[in-house]
């Protein structure tokens, strides 16, 4: 057995499990060995009986005391334990084991681990872990007990014992880091790094199990980037572009100048687009800053120069909102270029109409979103693409879209806030320019961070800049993950508010279960102020533009992370008024308070993001976080930036001595990156 036979080789796993194990993604034994855990419990030392608390998942050790018992209806039965301490005795229940009254014994030493809920008569624990004799806790006590993402029919143990069984069978190779490497770089073996993140003894095991395994992840992320971008630099540009007077014009006739960051931007932009080479540029921008224009000029390039242009937005109402800008400006400063919208949840008539005139050359700027790669979209001569808050996409998705066109020019926009040191590893197949100023019309926002005790007030000022001609957003408080439930208060809350601003006002909601018509139809309202107040879930969180919006609440902040409330934030001060974003929270612990306040001080997206990382501090034990900005297994890029730059390093000192990766201990390397590449051309040419 190695790590490519199929999992039914392990011991135990037959069609069934196979199937079962199939539905995340496992078939191979290295599928299983790689399928890591999302967190640890920690089996921790026994409570006395006397100092249980509610709501906490809770250990007791202690003797049974009396009979079980076995209660409730044929469907329903109910054993019940009794278990005595020095401090106190607890009560026990089981649902559905009967076949426990047999095995406990009266007297007997037990060690239970479970909830503690409140029922009528006390302190009840409920449906718990059982180790009897006591002394099978000692096995678990202290260690860290991996909990694995699950699935229906899939159950934490039995993911654990086929882990341990292919642990055990298989001899774990030496992974596909070269020995120079991981000696240098003082990483654990592949095997340690295997078991350790499986079934850490402890938790230096875990850290440095996960250390050598980011450090594989982020290594081949930057070796693959590297000989993309070896690749893309070849291609000589193949379309040619002369500069185009009505820009300028257009630009003189804009109700604004553009920043100095923005034209300089633009003037990169440019050059690359006529340059000898096709491009491929990231901008990158704090919330608001105007990357939008700027996107929009180098379509408006492209299609004065008799190409195509398309741009891939992240979500259908943002799509909508660049199509109806880009419409109005075509239409208002008399450019003769059409503009095209395509998007999943158009019917089947507009997108053939759509993609007719996409492929006839009809229309050339075409925005959209997924659907721009997943319908059968042709294009007759696209010559740019530009990808908006490109962490919403994946690499391969982009090369997806590029793959359309014969090697059109990239643009990719990004509103995330990372340094720029880390910009460069992360997106080493792009070059990247700053739009570093914000437009100077603007007045920086006003924050405060408040408790649920002053949302009378609050609603009262939101009247207030109403009447005076603003509108508001509120970011809806949350219900504990429920979508049936999320919809119920989205409505319920809106009421409320309804009825705290009074007659005249026009409040709306917005929920990501709505029909996108119905999204559109109120974003369009909204931008016309027919609409004062909307009432959210975060689908506003990214792009939206409504330059009169001023006031932003934010129910239950403490549930986001600082970055995600930059961007909701970034909703208002984008116009003249003074804006105000009002963070509020149910919470009073001290962390919330902290983290708040940064937010309270700054509006600086890039000290944020350095304060959040600061915060969160490395090595989160509990939460194996995805940033969600690249789809790394284990690695976070923010959280493990040093292991990330320690990678860069390691990928530059490689192909410095070995640029094709052609030695003996390169060629586990050169395979991983093979797979991982051609996975990327597979899923391009789908
Ligand atoms: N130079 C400028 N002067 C004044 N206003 C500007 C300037 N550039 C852009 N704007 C306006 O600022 C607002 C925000 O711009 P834009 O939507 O491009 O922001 P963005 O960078 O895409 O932000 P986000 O990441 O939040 O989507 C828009 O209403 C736009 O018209």
């Amino acid at each position: 057995m190695d790590e490519r036979s199929g999992i039914r080789e392990i011991k135990g796993i037959g069609e069934k499990a196979e199937k079962t194990f199939g539905k995340v993604g496992i078939r191979t034994v290295g599928d299983l060995l790689r399928y890591y855990p999302r967190g640890y419990e920690v089996y921790e030392d026994p409570s006395a009986i006397g100092e249980l608390e509610e709501g906490h998942t809770m250990t007791v050790s202690g003797a049974i005391y009396g009979r079980v018992q076995v209660s409730g209806s044929q469907k329903m039965q109910i054993t019940t334990l009794y278990v005595k301490d020095l401090t106190g005795t607890l009560k026990v229940i089981w649902f559905r084991m009967p076949f426990l009254r047999t095995t406990l014994a009266r007297g007997g030493a037990v060690t239970l681990r479970g909830r503690i809920v409140r029922k009528k008569d006390g302190l009840v624990m409920e449906h718990p872990e059982l180790f009897y004799p006591s002394i099978k806790y000692e096995e678990k006590r202290a260690s860290l007990q991996p909990v694995y993402p699950l699935t229906t029919g899939l159950t934490n143990n039995a993911v654990i014992k086929a882990i341990r069984q292919a642990v055990e069978a298989l001899g774990i190779g030496e992974g596909i880091l070269p020995r120079d490497i991981q000696e240098s770089f003082a990483l654990v073996s592949y095997e340690q790094a295997i078991r350790g993140i499986h079934f850490p003894e402890t938790k230096e095991e875990f850290y440095q199990a996960r250390e050598r395994l980011v450090f594989e992840e982020f290594l081949l992320f930057i070796l693959s980037l590297r000989m993309m971008k070896e690749q893309k630099e070849r291609v000589l540009n193949p379309y040619c572009f002369r500069e185009q007077e009505q820009i300028g014009q257009f630009l003189e006739r804009l109700p604004y100048e553009l920043t100095g960051a923005q034209k300089s931007v633009w003037r990169e932009i440019r050059q690359d687009m006529s340059g000898t080479h096709v491009m491929s540029r990231l901008v990158q921008g704090d919330v608001g800053s105007g990357k939008t224009i700027v996107a929009l000029l180098a379509m408006m390039f492209a299609g004065l120069n008799g190409y195509q242009a398309a741009m891939m937005a992240p979500t259908e109402v943002l799509a909508r909102q660049h199509f109806e800008n880009i419409r109005n400006m075509l239409a208002e400063y008399g450019i003769m270029l059409r503009a095209e919208l395509l998007t999943g949840s158009m019917t089947g008539k507009e997108k053939r109409d759509a993609c007719e005139r996409i492929a006839s050359g009809e229309s050339n700027l075409i925005i959209g979103t997924h659907a721009l790669i997943q319908e059968k979209v042709t294009y007759r001569d696209l010559a740019l693409v530009v990808t908006d808050e490109q962490h919403r996409f994946g690499v391969r998705q982009r090369e997806r879209l590029a793959a359309k066109g014969v090697c059109p020019h990239i643009l990719v926009m990004s509103a995330t806030p990372i340094p720029r040191t880390l910009a460069i590893i992360l997106y080493g197949d792009l070059d990247i320019s700053v739009i570093g100023e914000l437009p100077k019309n603007r007045l920086p926002i006003k924050n405060c961070v408040v408790d649920t005790g002053y949302r009378e007030t609050a609603y009262r000022f939101m009247k207030k800049q109403i009447c005076s001609g603003r509108q508001c957003y509120i970011i809806c408080p949350m219900v504990e993950e429920s979508d049936s439930l999320e919809v119920e208060n989205v409505t319920d809350y809106t009421e409320i508010v309804r009825d705290a601003l009074g007659k005249g006002i026009t409040v709306a909601y917005l929920h990501g279960k709505m029909k996108q018509a119905e999204k559109d139809e109120i974003m369009d309202a909204f931008a016309k102020n027919e609409i004062q107040v909307l009432v959210s879930t975060t689908v506003i969180e990214v792009g939206i533009d409504v330059p009169n919006a001023s006031v932003i609440m934010i129910e239950n902040s403490e549930r986001f992370g600082l970055a995600q409330l930059h961007q909701l934030r970034g909703r208002v001060g984008r116009g003249v008024h003074q804006s105000y974003c009002i963070f509020m929270s149910a919470s009073r612990s001290e962390e919330t308070r902290e983290r708040l306040e940064i937010l309270n001080q700054s509006n600086d997206g890039f000290f944020i993001a350095g304060e959040d990382l600061r915060l969160r501090g490395p090595g989160d034990l509990f939460g194996i976080r995805q940033s969600g900005i690249m789809d790394f297994r284990l690695g976070d890029v923010f959280q493990d930036a040093k292991i990330l730059k320690a990678a860069s390093e390691a990928a530059a000192g490689i192909l410095d001595e070995d640029p094709g990766l052609e030695r003996q201990k390169h060629a586990c390397l050169k395979k991983a990156m093979g797979q991982m590449l051609s996975r990327n051309a597979l899923e391009t040419t789908l």
